[in-house]
């Protein structure tokens, strides 16, 4: 029987992605194996893809056929309700999808040897049952080590005190990190009484006890804490640290490759490095008071720019707002030849890749950043929600790769601040210094990558451990 590595990614694009993009890994350095992807299947009315992307569908097939050895499992559809946020969502079907779990991998086991299983985060609670099984389970965390590390303080502060994150006003100390204001945590956990909170509690102990957690990062990137975690520093004395295995930087091309806004022609009539390409993720939108200051803020910058704009969600049968009713008055006029709007989604591995872009204003999505230091790109860090706040601060004082846009208290960033970060980018020394720091990073994440590199001994490690 084909020795094989069960992939349990999360809902959602992202998730998927990522975990494919695992999956390829693994197969290029270990073409024995196989891999088995499960898929959950989201309920009827869930929207799985952004406006503009290829459909979930299309790009499973587009990897079957590209990737045989790459097989898909779907999980049978289960009723849970829709109106929870994505996140809830996502961990409550899986939670609901946990029954399934025995009999699909019993089956699978019959015609192959189950070598580990590598779940999402979201899909904790899959390790009961891999547990039951006996299966050795991995985690894949498709975010930094320095958020990682992070997150596994939750068990740690929750034992040390009574009190909500939001009322500590304290910081964290991390080896390997600089401070963290406690506020730069996800939202999702500032409430000891909610919902969300005891549930990334409960993953962050769920990770701790695996026999693994794989990272997508490397020690050129984050190697001061990659190596306290890998020391186990970052946890209490006694508190046993998970193992790490920093694989990456694994970022991918496939989704929505083609050039169907034409930006990327319009790129090639641009300067080489002029322009700032503003991207904020699969779900990061804007109200339109929000959208007409960046467009303020963009025109007043002089500099050179390519804007994918999503602005606030529309019910489901209303249409959405045109860029006239979205954008100040004359905008497109004044801005023409020197900027490009296009709405909800664009080829962002490829634009980074091109030359003409030289900045970068992102939402601090992890996948975000890995592709623009891969690129060389300098980034503007304006985090939107999730663990980006946390990023930005990596991103800043650590990595040393990008500028910090500041906000008010309810995340309103003004027109002037964005030109000023946008000048700042572009036009100063340390804008220099950040575009010389993230070129000499791509270098390292490209070496960690290669024979001897980090990432390539890390992951020779994993293997060792799945053949054993
Ligand atoms: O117009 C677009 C917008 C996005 N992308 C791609 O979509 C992915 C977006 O990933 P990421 O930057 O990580 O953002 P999110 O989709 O928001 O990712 C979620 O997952 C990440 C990894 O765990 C977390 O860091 C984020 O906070 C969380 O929101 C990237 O590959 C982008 O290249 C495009 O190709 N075109």
């Amino acid at each position: 029987m084909k020795d094989s590595i069960v992939l349990y990614p999360a809902l959602g694009r992202g998730h998927l992605v990522s975990m494919v993009e695992l999956g390829k890994l693994i197969l290029t350095h270990q073409p024995s194996l196989s891999i088995t992807i499960l898929i959950l299947t989201p309920p009827s009315n869930t929207p799985s893809t952004p406006k503009g992307c290829d459909s979930t569908s299309q790009y499973i097939a587009a990897v079957t056929a590209a990737t045989p050895s790459i097989t898909f499992h779907h999980l049978p559809p289960t009723q849970i309700p829709t109106i929870l946020p994505p996140h809830i969502l996502s961990l409550e079907l899986s939670r609901s999808s946990n029954h399934h779990l025995p009999h699909v991998i019993t089956s699978l086991s019959k015609t192959l040897t189950l070598k580990a299983i590598v779940l999402d985060f979201m899909n904790f609670c899959a390790k009961q049952v891999t547990n039951a099984l006996n299966i050795p389970t991995f985690f894949y965390y498709t975010s930094g080590a320095s958020s990682l590390a992070t997150f596994l303080q939750l068990p740690v502060i929750h034992e040390t005190t009574t009190k909500s994150i939001k009322d500590l006003n304290t910081h964290l100390s991390i080896p390997g990190l600089p401070k963290i204001d406690l506020l730069d945590l996800p939202k999702e956990v500032h409430d000891r009484a909610s919902q969300s909170y005891k549930l990334f509690h409960d993953i962050a102990t769920c990770m701790r006890d695996s026999d693994g957690v794989i990272v997508n990062t490397c020690d050129p990137i984050e190697g001061r804490v990659i190596k306290a975690l890998s020391e186990g520093l970052c946890l209490p004395e006694g508190m046993t640290s998970p193992h790490v295995f920093c694989i990456g930087p694994v970022i991918s091309a496939t989704c929505g490759e083609k050039d169907l806004n034409g930006c990327l022609s319009w790129l090639d009539s641009q300067p080489s490095q002029s322009v700032v390409l503003l991207s904020f993720g699969s779900l990061g939108r804007f109200s339109r008071a929000q959208v007409k200051e960046m467009a303020v803020g963009l025109e007043k910058s002089e500099q050179r720019f390519l804007w994918v704009l999503r602005s606030e969600l529309v019910g489901v049968d209303s249409v959405e707002p045109s860029l006239d009713e979205l954008l100040p008055e004359g905008f497109v006029e004044r801005t023409k030849g020197r900027g490009m709007v296009v709405r909800n989604w664009a080829p962002q591995v490829r634009i980074l890749s091109h030359d003409s872009v030289g900045g970068f204003v992102t939402h601090c999505g992890w996948n975000s950043v890995l592709e623009a230091v891969c690129e060389g790109v300098p980034m503007v860090a304006w985090p939107l929600y999730a663990e980006q706040r946390l990023n930005r601060v990596i991103m800043v004082q650590d990595m040393k790769v990008a500028l910090a846009v500041n906000e008010d208290k309810d995340g309103f960033v003004s027109g002037t601040e964005l030109r000023d970060r946008v000048r700042e980018l572009m036009d100063s020394m340390k804008g220099k210094e950040i575009r010389q720091r993230v070129f000499e990073m791509k270098i390292g994440a490209k070496k960690a990558k290669a024979e001897e590199g980090s990432s390539l001994v890390a992951f020779q490690r994993l293997v060792q451990l799945w053949n054993q």
